[in-house]
């Protein structure tokens, strides 16, 4: 599998450096838009252009169960996965909202949901009826997880002959902050209870069984941290797996990368464990409340652009920073320089 990623550019730093001087010619103090500086200069070197776009954005929605949920880990029932597929089909959730506001083509995709949809615009890609409750066997077989990576990299592919100058990832999955902690706890090396968190709302008290869960399982299932189809066949997602895989297509193709919160970021891990320097095509986009994304962020390497207090998903915080992301370019394309508006600088 290793081979079908091989083709990941390195990202142009020297493009970076050209876009970065440009930047101080504008008609602007030195330094005065901040990170949106900083964004421009990163989109550049990704997209190896000085003068990059980044709409329209794609939204790539992966739905899949978990069969954990039977551990009564998750706030909601595991039917809420597809009854939230059938809400993203009628456009009614939140990533529909915003996909519209920023005029993004949105695509659902079922890798793995427990039940059958059917609808014309739903992408069924489905591997197996959701994950087997990785607390008493194994998620799924070493293919399927292999399966679900490259179902990924597929509909990442194809979005981007579609048109998406950036790619934003998506899940649903009622259950999935159990099987991300699990593989954040695998590849961090820390230890469960400091960075499981509450996902869809659960209380203190099970929070704790959620934890305990998370431990026992992964002392059953025992992960080999080296071994990224391990830790998905054991304790994963299809849609982690999914998104880990269409994360490699964007960065292959030199598409920015917007990483949704916590679930996201953890497969955006996957992914660089996959093949380190995908990563230098991601802008991790907004803080999560769970306590585990500042923990995946750290091993990421990467900082948010906003704090809104989200802990929703679906590729939501994306979705909502892709604005701020467009003014860096729209910064790039659109202001004056000193030069062309006649205006001087002191001297020194
Ligand atoms: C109505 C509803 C809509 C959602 N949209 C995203 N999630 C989010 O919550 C789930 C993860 O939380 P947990 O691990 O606690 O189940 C995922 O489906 C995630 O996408 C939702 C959850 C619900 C209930
Ligand atoms: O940050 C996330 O990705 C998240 C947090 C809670 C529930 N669902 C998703």
């Amino acid at each position: 599998m290793k081979q079908l990623f091989e083709s990941i550019p390195k990202v142009n730093k020297e493009m970076g450096r050209q876009v970065s001087e440009y930047i101080n010619t504008l008609t602007k103090p030195i330094g005065s838009l901040g990170r949106l500086e900083e964004l421009a200069i990163k989109l550049a070197e990704m997209k190896n252009e000085a003068f990059p776009s980044v709409t329209p954005p794609g939204v790539l929605v992966f739905a899949a169960d978990h069969g954990i949920t039977h551990e009564g880990v998750s706030a909601y029932p595991q039917a809420v996965t597809e009854q939230m597929v059938r809400n993203f089909l009628n456009g009614g959730a939140a990533i529909n909202v915003f996909s519209r506001q920023i005029g993004a083509l949105l695509e659902v995709i079922d890798i793995g949901v427990a039940n059958d949809i059917e609808h014309e615009s739903l992408i069924n890609k489905k591997i197996r009826y959701g994950t087997a409750n990785f607390y008493r066997e194994n998620a799924m077989s070493r293919e399927e997880a292999e399966q679900a990576i490259e179902v990924g990299y597929q509909q990442g592919l194809q979005i981007i002959k579609k048109g998406a100058q950036c790619l934003i990832l998506g899940e649903m999955g009622i259950g999935n902050t159990t099987s991300s902690s699990a593989i954040l706890a695998v590849l961090s090396n820390r230890d469960i209870s400091s960075l499981v968190g509450k996902g869809t709302g659960i209380s203190d008290e099970t929070l704790v069984h959620k934890a305990e869960i998370i431990k026992q399982a992964l002392e059953r299932r025992s992960p080999n941290p080296n071994d990224h189809i391990d830790i998905i066949a054991k304790v994963g997602g299809l849609e982690i797996a999914g998104i880990a895989g269409a994360m490699l297509a964007a960065a292959s193709k030199r598409v920015p990368i917007l990483v949704d919160g916590f679930i996201c970021t953890v497969a955006a891990l996957v992914a660089k464990s996959i093949f380190h320097g995908v990563d230098d095509y991601m802008i991790v986009t907004h803080q999560s409340i769970e306590p585990g994304h500042q923990i995946a962020l750290s091993l990421l390497g990467k900082k948010p652009i906003i704090d809104l207090g989200l802990r929703l998903g679906e590729g939501t915080g994306a979705a909502i920073s892709h604005s701020i992301i467009q003014s860096a370019t729209l910064m790039l394309k659109e202001m004056a320089t000193f030069h062309s508006a006649g205006i001087s600088k002191n001297d020194k």
